[in-house]
């Protein structure tokens, strides 16, 4: 089936992303959140994000146009349609994520694929509370979307063969590679990933190392690019809970348990960077430690 229209539902960091990756390729984007600003803001930041590969010469004005052109955005979520193929991005939450299918489902055309980009959630779940198991998928980029190589394609036990080999052309398209998961809880990404967050979120909760001696540690001992809290921060706070919360279910493993103190910081409202604070504080030029 031929891709040309793309409707993304949640316009945060992965929605605002998504809509980035598939404009620059060409697909005509409609955007959709439930906040006014946060439309705006995912606009402000796909703009900051083309300004920066306009400085370093990978783009032109003319592609940065002709990118910007390519998206539109919208408060009504049954705008998107008409569109061959959207993407849900909202929050982490079942409830949320159903409640968006079941709104959008009457108002699609017959041959509409149905995706999501779920960090963690029951792929066979969430498509089998929609008109169309065969027609939906997994498709999780990773973050932040216009840097990151890979794309998870998760098939739900319904999934047809077409619905993934057109995905799989779409992720090509994107210049983008795709690596295929099975629908457990967590995929492959984040079964391997936020577990190891959560053990260095447990290594600060006992007290074995600071912010910074963790995230140094495993920055010049194990060469990531980011330390296990710098990228939760990066990843979201509620996010990285969420994933827990689906393995710690889903498994009924006590080696999932999400730290208490990652539970604390969410109940706070500290859930990283998308608040100016989480495992660091933003308000500053720096970010500073606050443990
Ligand atoms: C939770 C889930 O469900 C799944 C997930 O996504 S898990 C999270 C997966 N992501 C990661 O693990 C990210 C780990 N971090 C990194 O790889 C790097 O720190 C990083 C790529 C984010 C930044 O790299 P860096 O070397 O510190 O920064 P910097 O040199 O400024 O940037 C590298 C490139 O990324 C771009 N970039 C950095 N941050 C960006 C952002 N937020 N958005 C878009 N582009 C960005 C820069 O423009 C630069 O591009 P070029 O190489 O083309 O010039
Ligand atoms: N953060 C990450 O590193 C990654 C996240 N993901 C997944 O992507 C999805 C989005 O995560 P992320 O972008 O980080 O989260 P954010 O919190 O940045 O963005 C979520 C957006 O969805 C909006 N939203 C909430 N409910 C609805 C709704 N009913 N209709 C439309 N929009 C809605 C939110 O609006 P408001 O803020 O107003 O509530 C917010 O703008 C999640 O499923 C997450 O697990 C996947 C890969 C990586």
């Amino acid at each position: 089936m031929t891709i040309q229209t793309v409707g993304i539902v949640g316009a945060g960091q992965m929605g605002n992303g998504i809509a980035h990756v598939f404009a620059q390729a060409g697909y005509d984007v409609v955007l959709n959140d439930i906040n006014q600003d946060s439309l705006d803001k995912a606009l402000a930041t796909i703009g900051k994000n083309l300004d920066r590969m306009l400085s370093k010469g990978k783009i032109t004005e003319a592609d940065k146009a002709a990118t910007l052109g390519h998206i539109k955005t919208t408060l009504v979520l049954t705008d998107l349609g008409q569109t061959d193929l959207v993407i849900e991005a909202a929050t982490e939450r079942e409830a949320v994520k159903s409640q968006i299918f079941e709104t959008l489902v009457p108002h699609l055309k017959p041959t509409t694929i149905l995706a999501s980009n779920t960090s963690s959630i029951s792929i066979t779940r969430l498509a089998a509370r929609t008109d169309r198991p065969a027609k939906f998928m997994g498709v999780h980029f990773m973050n932040p979307v216009p840097v990151m190589k890979l794309v998870e394609l998760i098939r739900g036990i319904a999934t047809d063969d077409e619905t993934y080999t057109t995905m799989l052309e779409v992720v090509g398209k994107l210049g983008k590679t795709a690596a295929s998961a099975h629908d457990f809880p967590a995929f492959i990404v984040n079964r391997i990933l936020v577990p190891m967050i959560n053990e260095a979120i447990y290594t600060l909760y006992e007290g074995v190392g600071d912010v910074t001696s963790i995230d140094m540690a495993m920055k010049l001992g194990a060469n990531h690019p980011m330390g296990p809290l710098e990228l939760a921060d990066f990843i979201g706070l509620d996010t990285c809970f969420a994933i827990m919360n689906v393995l710690y279910d889903g498994f009924n493993d006590s080696k999932y348990r999400p730290c208490p103190l990652l539970a604390k910081y969410v109940e706070a409202g500290w859930l990283g960077r998308k608040t100016g604070r989480g495992f660091y504080d933003y308000s500053g030029e720096t970010p500073v430690p606050t443990r």
